[in-house]
């Protein structure tokens, strides 16, 4: 069974120009868990997942997996498996052939493309050319080719992005069982809703800056507690509340009291003799801690407590003409990954790839990476037809 590794960002920060996309972000993901990497579009999460997978060199601090960098990992594919968005794949080959290039790149046998196709439900849909297939089904072959060396560490960004309500129980499953098997499992969404279920930890990053990080039980005690009660006298209620030192605001479905537990406030009424209407102890919401969160209203101790000042990615967003000054970033085949040593594999969104010889890249403006294998695999793809007309195709 592959071992999951610790994933751990130092202060990390990147700045594209004036725009600064990740300000001294610093975590800890653990394996046998999910870790939910949450925040809003634009708060940066793309831009900490692909410095984690050598793609984009950080303007300062580091991150690893394992405790090296990407770059330094001597196996990547079998160490890592990563889905950037929804990755793009080469329209007329097969979900099959599509895994098979990687399989061979990496020395994996054929068997386990049979068997990722299978882990994610596409084994019927293995012959099939991968430019008919629907986005939900792209996030399925996504996720086969992230699974295909078996790798300890799981990092997707948006992996629902695209799947129906059966499709994200699926998925939700999936990540849950590799989570189990002690593998880590990083996964970013922008809305809590859809990872709640999922998710054991949480990182939470707002406009580049880590604004929450625990477990899922650590936020939901970041809510809010309060008491609502009404009574059909509600003067008397008010007079009996102050009277015993309690402030409370004036709602329309009652008097909302921040100091005191129902069973106080229960004690205070039936000692001055008046009949509740209604008496509850009400929460704000898992959603509105994390909207609270991400909108800079509150940040949580774990990310350092103080509500940090503006940072330059908001003003870019504000202006988002500013975008266009903004270089773009280096390519991975103009530049090689920062960490690479000469010796070491380039990195690519995916976890491996093949030889630094054998491919080229292409970077989609949404961070989709797109490797472009040269013409010396037509003899591969040719003996993949074959596998295929030999019975191989499913
Ligand atoms: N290559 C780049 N050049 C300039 N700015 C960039 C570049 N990549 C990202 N940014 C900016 O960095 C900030 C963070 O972007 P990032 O894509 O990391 O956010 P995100 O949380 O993944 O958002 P989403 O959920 O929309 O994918 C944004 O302001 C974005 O415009």
């Amino acid at each position: 069974m592959p071992e999951g590794q610790v994933l751990e960002f130092s202060g990390v920060t990147k700045r594209f120009g004036p725009v600064t996309a990740v300000t001294d972000l610093s975590a800890r993901v653990e394996p046998g868990l999910v870790t939910g990497f949450l925040g809003p579009n634009g708060a940066g999460k793309t831009t900490t997942l692909r410095i984690l997978l050598g793609l984009v060199r950080a303007s300062e601090g580091t991150a690893t997996i394992g405790g090296v960098p990407y770059a330094k990992l001597a196996t990547p594919l079998q160490s890592v498996g990563a889905v950037l968005e929804a990755s793009s794949f080469h329209p007329g080959r097969t979900a099959a052939n599509h895994l098979l290039v990687y399989a061979r790149a990496a020395g994996i046998p054929r068997a386990r493309v049979d068997e990722v196709l299978g882990l994610v439900g596409l084994s019927d849909a293995a012959g099939r050319k991968v430019g008919g297939f629907s986005l939900g089904m792209r996030q399925r072959l996504g996720l086969a080719y992230a699974l295909l060396g078996d790798p300890g560490v799981l990092v997707l960004d948006e992996p629902s992005n695209g799947l129906d309500p059966e499709g994200i129980r699926w998925m939700r499953g999936l990540l849950r069982a590799l989570a189990a098997e002690g593998r880590t499992v990083l996964v970013s969404s922008h809305m809590l809703g859809e990872v709640q279920q999922t998710v054991d930890a949480l990182l939470i990053i707002a406009k580049g800056r880590l604004v929450f990080q625990g477990g899922i039980e650590d936020l939901a005690e970041a809510s809010d507690q309060a008491t609502v009660v009404d009574a059909a006298d509600r003067a008397a209620l008010e007079a009996a509340l102050t009277a015993a030192g309690h402030s409370f605001e004036v709602l329309r479905n009652g008097l909302t009291v921040r100091t005191a537990e129902p069973v106080e406030v229960g004690a205070v009424a039936q000692a001055a003799g008046i009949a509740l209407s209604s008496l509850q102890r009400r929460g704000a919401t898992l959603e509105d801690v994390f909207l609270e969160l991400v909108s800079g209203e509150r940040v949580h101790v774990s990310a350092g407590g103080a509500v940090p000042p503006p940072v330059a990615a908001e003003a870019a967003e504000l202006r988002p003409e500013a975008q266009a000054e903004i270089e773009p970033e280096p390519q991975p085949e103009a530049e090689p990954a920062p960490e690479a040593e000469p010796d070491a594999e380039p990195p690519h969104g995916g976890g491996d790839e093949p030889p630094a010889a054998a491919a080229s890249f292409a970077v989609a403006a949404t961070g989709v990476i797109d490797i472009v294998l040269p013409a010396r695999d037509d003899d591969h793809v040719a003996d993949r037809e074959r596998y295929h007309s030999e019975g191989g195709q499913r």
